[in-house]
């Protein structure tokens, strides 16, 4: 058989040998030689373990002294992480911290905003506000778009519900034109003068569509209203700068490319002019450090985006990120990201190759690099039963309904030969005809 592709293995291997990079993927233990699930679940690396044994460790032979004692000491871990994670979302340290999931954060940072933004009678808040005319945004809507991870709009209609307003009158979503992508001219109609919180995410989960951060930021300024992000799809894979491009308040989570284990501790972000807000959901963790061990029974909310913190810190679900970061730190998220768009650029090249040579695949992904995070939508009219025999070929992927094969190279574990090597087995599952033996999936993946 004649190859498809237009790019050989030759080719691919040696763009291998020049990877600064590739000695990464030793770091990592792989469920599987093409583990290319995207991204869902980032896998686990010897730094991840390491700091999470260390924790463990902490806890076995110290207890309850670890909340000081700890190498970092887990009374601040929740702060100290946020430090390390503001470089990869361009904000200062105590702009960022981690906390809850990205879903609970959604809860409460809509729920923190709308409480200023909409015509809502005044809330009665356990603690005064000790910041002054922060927010100047007002608006009874937020707008987002129908093509995001539905967990955000269930967050957002519930704090719409629990202020009095319809979230079906509230809640605007901008129509996709072609069912992949959104354009930011759509947005921009939507963006009436009753809207008072933009919430897009960075990437869009099914076609990895990547938003301009600072060009919807502004947008949203300019209608009076304020930008919210959800980078769950970009933070360790793209570079952000959320705090020179003026962005209100983000939330991401930790397990797709900051690789720190299912489950592991979300990350947020609130720009400081909102520091000395009283969070919409507070909790004892997000009391100011100083008083917490006081016990008061008045909370008085952290002057930084620790204040947005809920429980005690999930030390063991924080672990991990330590590790990660630290992995992540040695490679360089500039480095990460120049590997992942060429990865991705070389998966959608021999995807169009296929369907060039008759195969019904589609790339669902922009083409352009500055419009695509780090994943690539593979669309097939199968796709669900493609997807499954990929799987049970040893390569690892996500199934999005209807049509998607989530296909990830994460540049830490991913090289450019594995890449030529899932084009193949695209390729063979339809020459095979494996697919057909599937039925339709059921559950997670
Ligand atoms: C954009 C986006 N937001 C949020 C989530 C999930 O949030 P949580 O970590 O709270 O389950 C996902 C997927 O898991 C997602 O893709
Ligand atoms: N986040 C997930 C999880 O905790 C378990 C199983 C799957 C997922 C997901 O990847 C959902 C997701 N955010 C997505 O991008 O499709």
């Amino acid at each position: 058989m004649s190859s498809p592709f237009s790019v050989s293995r030759e080719d691919v291997a040696a763009r291998d040998a020049a990877d600064p990079l590739a000695p990464f993927r030793d770091r990592f233990d792989l469920p599987s030689d093409l583990y290319m699930d995207g991204n869902s679940l980032g896998p686990v690396s010897d730094d991840a373990e390491r700091t999470l044994d260390r924790v463990v460790g902490e806890w076995r032979d110290r207890g309850i002294e670890g909340w000081t004692d700890g190498e970092q000491p887990w009374w601040e871990y929740a702060e100290y992480l946020g430090e390390r994670l503001a470089p990869y979302v361009g904000a200062d340290a105590d702009e960022v911290v981690v906390a809850n999931s990205t879903t609970v954060n959604i809860h409460t940072l809509i729920g923190t905003f709308l409480d200023r933004v909409a015509d809502v009678p005044a809330r009665e808040l356990d603690a005064p506000d000790t910041v002054e005319d922060a927010v100047d945004a007002s608006g009874n809507v937020v707008v987002a778009n129908e093509l995001d991870f539905p967990t955000d709009h269930y967050a957002i209609r519930a704090q719409f519900r629990q202020r009095g307003l319809d979230p079906d009158e509230h809640l605007r979503l901008v129509e996709s034109r072609d069912g992949r992508t959104i354009e930011l001219a759509d947005i921009a109609e939507a963006m009436d003068d009753d809207v008072g919180i933009l919430f897009m995410p960075t990437a869009l989960y099914r076609s990895g569509q990547l938003f301009d951060v600072e060009a919807l930021t502004e947008l949203a300024h300019d209608h009076g209203a304020l930008a919210g992000f959800d980078a769950a799809h970009t933070v360790g894979a793209v570079p952000h700068e959320f705090a020179a491009a003026d962005v209100d308040f983000a939330v991401w989570c930790s397990y797709k490319y900051l690789n720190a284990g299912p489950g592991s501790i979300a990350g947020l972000y609130v720009n400081e002019r909102y520091h000395g807000l009283a969070p919409a959901l507070p909790g004892w963790w997000g009391n100011e450090k100083e008083s917490q061990f006081d016990l008061e029974l008045a909370y008085r909310p952290a002057e930084s985006a620790g204040a947005w913190q809920i429980g005690t810190v999930p030390m063991l679900s924080a672990a991990p990120l330590e590790g990660s970061l630290d992995l992540l730190d040695e490679a360089g998220i500039e480095r990460v990201r120049e590997k992942s768009l060429a990865l991705t650029d070389l998966l959608a090249t021999l995807v169009e190759d296929l369907a060039d040579a008759g195969y019904e695949y589609a790339v669902g992904t922009p083409r352009d690099g500055a419009r695509r995070g780090g994943h690539v939508a593979v669309e097939h009219p199968d796709a669900d039963r493609v997807s499954q025999a990929l799987r049970e070929r040893g390569v690892v992927v996500d199934y999005r309904p209807p049509n998607v094969v989530r296909i990830c190279p994460a540049p830490l574990y991913v090289g450019f030969e594995n890449v030529f090597a899932v084009a193949e087995q695209l390729r063979d599952v339809i020459e095979s005809g494996d697919h057909e033996a599937f039925a339709a999936s059921e559950g997670v993946s």
